[in-house]
């Protein structure tokens, strides 16, 4: 698990790019130097001692730049967009800024070699725990978004359920509103049920960390349920005693012999 750490490193510090202090003064010329220098790293030839403990990471394995060329996408994307007309386009950026990073993992974690399953719907697993993860970050951070003029909900959506960005901003916990998160959150949940299938195929001693994220972090939607729904004024959190009870869970759940070939 250490060498997928070098990638999270790698995924940090392009995230801070937008989310850290500096990103008000962050222009589209810096994006793409960072993108020169992640070429640099494919390349051999690394800038600093973090680029470097990637490009090692990129020469041990057989990891692609796509998922890491997405990802600096999806930070132009969050800085010219604010807004998501549909679950399309939020889908996108999704995928851009969290299912890129399953995509990298895998190469890493690797695949158990008594799977009988095809290693694109292993990908697809890790794709949609990437999901998962950014939906359920999306929902639990409504209300810090909504500071920064941020609103990363489908816009149809909200309609649907007589919503709109005032209802965000004004932060009134309404019926509708508690319709509209319930929405969400079931399909936030169908993500992280996607990525279930695919945790197990992965090999033995990466099964472990990867249930526990995927446990952990679904547990804030139950957060946000016992909050009554309100992620407006309230953010979910769940308590580092939960995180701990989880942990046998999870790995009764990794160590549980998988059904290794999906039943069609
Ligand atoms: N419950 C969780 N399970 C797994 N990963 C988590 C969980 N919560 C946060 N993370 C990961 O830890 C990193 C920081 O997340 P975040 O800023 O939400 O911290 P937090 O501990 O959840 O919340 P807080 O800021 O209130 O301490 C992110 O990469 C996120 O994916
Ligand atoms: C399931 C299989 C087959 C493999 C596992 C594949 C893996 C490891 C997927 C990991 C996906 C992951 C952890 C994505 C990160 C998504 C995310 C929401 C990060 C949020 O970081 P924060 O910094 O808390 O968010 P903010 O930017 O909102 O602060
Ligand atoms: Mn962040």
């Amino acid at each position: 698990m250490r060498l997928t750490w070098f990638c999270a490193v790698w995924c940090r510090r392009t995230d801070e790019l937008v989310d850290g202090p500096n990103a008000d003064h962050l222009s589209s010329p810096e994006l793409d130097k960072w993108e020169e220098r992640l070429e640099d790293i494919f390349n051999g030839c690394p800038y600093d001692m973090l680029d470097a403990a990637l490009t090692d990471t990129v020469y041990k394995f057989p990891i692609d730049i796509k998922p890491f060329r997405d990802m600096i996408e999806g930070m132009r994307m969050d800085k010219r967009k604010n807004r998501y007309q549909n679950f399309q386009e939020l889908y996108l950026y999704c995928y851009y800024v969290a299912g890129t990073v399953g995509l990298m993992s895998v190469p890493v974690m690797g695949i158990a070699p008594e799977s009988s399953v095809s290693a694109q719907t292993i990908y697809n697993s890790a794709l949609y725990l990437g999901i998962g993860n950014q939906l359920t970050n999306i929902l639990r951070d409504v209300g810090e978004d909504a500071m920064r003029g941020r609103v990363y909900l489908p816009q149809d959506e909200l309609a649907q359920f007589g919503l709109c960005d005032e209802d965000v901003f004004s932060r009134k916990v309404s019926d509708g509103w508690r319709e509209f998160v319930k929405v969400q959150i079931a399909r936030a949940r169908f993500y992280f049920q996607q990525a279930e299938e695919g945790a197990s195929q992965l090999d033995r001693a990466s099964r472990w960390p990867v249930w526990s994220s995927l446990l952990l972090y679904r547990k804030i939607l139950d957060a946000i349920e016992e909050n009554d729904y309100d992620n407006l004024t309230k953010r979910a959190y769940v308590g580092r005693t939960r995180k701990l009870l989880m942990l046998p869970l999870a790995y009764s759940r990794a160590m549980s012999t998988p059904n290794l070939a999906f039943q069609y």
